[in-house]
């Protein structure tokens, strides 16, 4: 099987942690991507979503499935997600697509996490993918001198700008093995809008696309 065929296959079992006429999390990639076009095949069945990206707002209402402002909602069910990376504790490294601060907040609301990735992203350690960083503008030279100090090598993500108006930071060279603290210690840089480490909020259910069909971790 190629890549994008177990990036589908992970979308499509996704969607059995969809329930009957809730609000459903959608988030961002290519793997998100493939969910969104399974989830417009039971569009009836739920009320619509909440999404992490512009991005995945267009597709999202491209197929005619309503869009939600997560303000106006109380419950979240499941959120279902992509990963660049992630470990067997099901910690997560994300931001690849430059979403991670929106798929951050939704994930905190939601009650199920499901990450649905293809089996090259299962790692032992986090940190191979560089660690993207969302920045308020004015703060990026001061965050990259405190990413120095911690042991990364920051490079500055030319010509993104995030859909909240900010800039990304990628961090080389980490290995991460623990995950929380650095999580923590990261967003405590003054200008940091958060980071990618998705440790303190891990996933709760990985779907993993195989050659032998899709695995689920707990
Ligand atoms: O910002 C982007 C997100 O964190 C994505 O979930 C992540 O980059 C994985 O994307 P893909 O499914 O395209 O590999």
């Amino acid at each position: 099987m190629t890549q994008n065929e177990l990036k589908e296959a992970v979308g499509r079992a996704a969607i059995a942690y969809v329930p009957e006429n809730c609000i459903v999390g959608v988030g961002t990639g290519s793997t998100a991507n493939y969910f969104i076009d399974a989830l417009a095949e039971i569009k009836g069945q739920i009320q619509g979503a909440v999404s992490s990206s512009e991005a995945s707002v267009a597709r999202l209402k491209s197929h005619g499935i309503p869009v939600f402002d997560l303000n106006t909602i109380n419950e979240l069910p499941v959120y279902v997600d992509g990963a660049d990376e992630i470990n067997h504790q099901l910690q997560m490294l994300k931001g690849g697509g430059a979403a991670l601060t929106r798929e951050k907040i939704i994930a905190a609301v939601a009650e199920q996490f499901i990450c649905i990735c293809d089996e090259s992203k299962l790692v032992d350690v986090l940190g191979k993918f560089p660690l993207p960083v969302e920045v308020i503008p004015m703060a990026r030279s001061h965050v990259a001198r405190e990413i120095v100090k911690l042991g990364g090598h920051p490079a500055y993500r030319e010509g993104v700008i995030t859909d909240n108006g900010n800039i990304i930071i990628d961090v080389h060279g980490l290995s991460i093995s623990q995950a929380t603290e650095l999580e923590t210690k990261l967003n405590q840089i003054v200008g940091v809008v958060t980071n990618g480490l998705f440790a303190h909020r891990r996933a709760d259910v990985l779907l993993l696309g195989t050659a032998n069909g899709v695995k689920t971790i707990k």
